[in-house]
């Protein structure tokens, strides 16, 4: 049985008191049995967030890191930084870091390498571009990012790790992927697991939509077979929506 996995991406949004006054809007609210509630916060507020969620079943995540513990990287951040935050998670390979900061599935499989040295969740995002989609290669696509993401793992990291199937045409748009088609996807992607670590990960891994998920179409998407969350941009930043997602997830 996979635990649903709701995660709030703020991208770059909030300074760190919005970030505080935020946790304090979500707390014992957005924390539901059975369903797991993550935020993902700009490295400037994982300090304050960490200290302002302590006690709850929210957990916190970065956005990147780098794939080297130190060293003359000007401007990044390492797992050792993260872990040293109380991080639990880490979203890896956003189509937004892959089309604007030059990630590769190269890159993306390093800091995924990486995320594990330091005992960090990667939230590995996967999906195709719009002419993609419309040229019918959304499964190879797909299947591409996500074998280059997990080479090399263990069947346990697999096991661990969280995908996030992100169609890049339906993020912040608001056009949705309907469920079905996004089942469809993420039950392919779930096959390439099974077939590169054997069924017992792919029954275990978590794979999430994203793209436009709102409290309205939540439940709709959790509904589905496959489907075991979502990761929100838009929606997850302020209290009352963050909170609906989660409930929607139950
Ligand atoms: O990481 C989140 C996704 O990019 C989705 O963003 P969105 O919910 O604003 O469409």
């Amino acid at each position: 049985m996979r635990k649903p996995i709701i995660a709030g991406n703020w991208k770059m949004f909030k300074t760190v008191q919005e970030a505080v006054s935020f946790a304090e809007g979500v707390k014992g609210k957005a924390e539901i049995e059975g369903v797991e509630s993550v935020i993902c916060a700009p490295f400037t507020s994982l300090p304050a967030l960490t200290e302002a969620l302590k006690g709850t079943s929210i957990k916190i995540g970065a956005q990147n890191l780098h794939w080297e513990d130190q060293g003359a990287f000007t401007g990044e951040i390492s797992g050792v930084m993260l872990k040293d935050l109380g991080v639990h998670y880490v979203i890896i390979g956003h189509s937004e870091r892959r089309a604007y900061f030059a990630e590769t599935d190269e890159t993306v499989n390093k800091k995924v390498h990486a995320a594990f040295k330091h005992g960090l969740t990667p939230i590995v995002c996967v999906g195709e571009k719009l002419e993609e989609r419309e040229a019918g290669q959304t499964k190879s696509v797909c299947k591409e990012q996500t074998d280059a993401a997990l080479k090399g793992l263990t069947a346990e990291q697999a096991a661990q790790t969280v995908i996030a199937y992100e169609p890049i045409w339906a993020i912040g748009t608001g056009k949705s992927s309907t469920s079905a088609d996004a089942n469809e996807v993420i039950s392919y992607i779930r096959e390439q697991v099974a077939a590169a670590f054997g069924a017992d990960t792919a029954a275990k891994i978590r794979i999430q939509y994203g793209g436009s998920v709102k409290p309205e179409n939540v439940a709709e998407y959790m509904g589905q077979s496959d489907i075991d969350g979502a990761l929100v941009g838009g929606a997850s930043l302020e209290p009352a929506s963050y909170i609906q997602l989660v409930e929607g997830a139950k």
